[in-house]
Formats: structure tokens, sequence, C-alpha cells
């Protein structure tokens, strides 16, 4: 690929294995869930979260997807418990989307596809660093959660109003006291396994902990996801839309389930 790694035809998730063949392995996500073949694990304790909203700092275009980055210096954001051993902090959240509403998910449920889908990305603090972390079986942990069409949702009106100042790849700005847990659902069910990041370098280092129940997104603010260019300001704009890779064969693996 000559310009990196993508969404589009000519660079995107079906072409990704030529630079990362890993894209091919054991451990990839996303997954389809499938509800009735997870198993039920009492031994898995509720999700830990703890983030401290002064750890925010910015919301950047990466011309992937929108993210905002957390100071990961210290154990102020931290998710504990849940079915991970040890204490993992927050470095940052993102999210996935479609061009219309009927895909952008990443993971899907028996098939059901949902407008978007958040990431809330922590790593392991037995190791030094993200970077460290990345590479290692237990380095990262993931937390995943739906966005359904539905009433407008106030919690993620402050990320909407940041999205014109960073509409094209390359821009970011400021992004100060938010506390991303008012963007998680009422219950904090899930479903766990092990898989990968979902784009390149698609290490296989992730612990999946995908919320079932979903938080609401209005038409009104899924149009505005869909304002964000994939391009820099100097390049013919292409709308930021369908930046999802598309569910993963399960291989060898086990979804467990917090709830019954
Ligand atoms: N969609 S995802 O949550 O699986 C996800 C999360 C993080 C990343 N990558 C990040 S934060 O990369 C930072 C640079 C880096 C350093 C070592 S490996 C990647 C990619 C995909
Ligand atoms: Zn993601």
């Amino acid at each position: 690929m000559s310009n990196g790694w993508g969404y589009a035809d000519h660079n995107g998730p079906e072409k990704w294995c030529e630079n990362f063949p890993i894209a091919n392995g054991p451990r990839q996500s996303p997954i389809d869930i499938q509800p009735s073949g997870a198993s039920y694990d009492e031994s898995l304790k509720p999700l830990k979260l703890q983030y401290d909203p002064s750890t925010s700092l910015d919301i950047l275009n990466n011309g992937h997807s929108f993210q905002v980055t957390f100071a990961d210096d210290d154990d102020s954001s931290t998710l504990t418990e849940g079915p991970i051993s040890g204490k993992y902090r927050l470095k940052q959240f993102h999210f996935h989307w479609g061009a219309s509403d009927d895909k952008g998910s990443e993971h899907t449920v028996d098939g059901k596809c949902y407008p978007a889908e958040l990431h809330l990305v922590h790593w392991n603090t037995e190791y030094p660093s993200f970077g460290e972390a990345a590479s290692k079986p237990d380095g990262l942990a993931v937390v995943g959660v739906f966005l359904e069409i539905g009433a407008d949702n106030p919690n993620l009106q402050k990320l909407l109003d940041a999205m014109d100042a960073i509409k094209c790849k390359g821009t970011q700005t400021s992004f100060t006291n938010f506390d991303p847990t008012v963007l998680l659902p009422e219950s904090l069910d899930y479903w766990t396994y092990l898989g990968s990041l979902t784009t390149p370098p698609l290490l296989e280092s992730v612990s999946w902990i995908v919320c079932k129940q979903s938080i609401s997104v209005s038409l009104e603010q899924m149009k505005k996801f869909r304002s964000l260019l994939f391009t820099a300001e100097d390049e013919e704009a292409c709308c930021m839309v369908n930046n999802y890779r598309p569910p993963q064969p399960l291989k060898d693996r086990e979804v467990r389930a917090s709830f019954k």
C-alpha cells in the first residue's frame, strides 16, 4: 500500500494482511458475538472504571477516527477487576461508525451491526508504557460500547461540539475536564474474549470487554460524526465514514459472559 492503511478498497481491511500478516492470526478482532455461544462465567467480576476528568488532554483527528487522549503517567484513570488481573490505565477513547445507520460497529451481535462503537483503550501497568504493553498478550484492555439510534445523547455533545475544530486529518484541539464515565451504559454487563487491535498493527494483545447494553445517539448526532474527513486540509476531501473492520474468524476462542 503506497499511502498507508485505511478503509478504502485499495488500502482497506481486505488489504491489511499484505503489510500486517497477523491480520490472519489466531486472535483477531472484531468478532461476531453470538450470545447463545457465550458461556456465563460466575468468576467474572464487575468492571471497575475509575476515571479522573482532569486527565483528559486533547481531541485529535488521526485520519482513521477521532480520539480523546488522556494523561497516563499515573494511576488517575484506570480499569480494574472485570476479566482482567491488575491495573490498566486509560490511554484514549475513539469511535468507529458507518456511512449509514445500518453499519458502523466493529463487533456485531448475532450479525446485528450498530451505527457506531466506542472503544476505551487501556494498557497494563505491569509494563512501562502503552507501546511496550501493546506487544504483550495481556497488555491491553479495550471496553467496547455500542451506539444505537435513539434519543439525542447529551453526553456526546461536548465531543460533537469539538468536531468543527478537528475536521481534517492531523488537526487537534484541547479537550479538558471530560469524564468518559458519562459515555458508559447503565448496565456494565459484558462479554469478554481475547483478541487484537482492530486496526494496524493488529497486535494480538487485547482483552476485549464488550458491553451488552448500548448507549443512544440521535440521527443528527450521527451526521456530525460523518462530517469529519479522512483527509488533510491540502487533500481532496474524503468523508470519514465506514472506518470499521468487519468481524474476523473466532477460531479457537471462547466468549464469556459476565451475566446469565
Ligand atoms: N480499535 S482498537 O480499540 O482495537 C485500537 C486501539 C488502539 C490502537 N492503536 C494505538 S492507540 O496506537 C498507538 C501507537 C502504537 C504504539 C504501539 S502499537 C500502536 C489501534 C486500535
Ligand atoms: Zn477502535
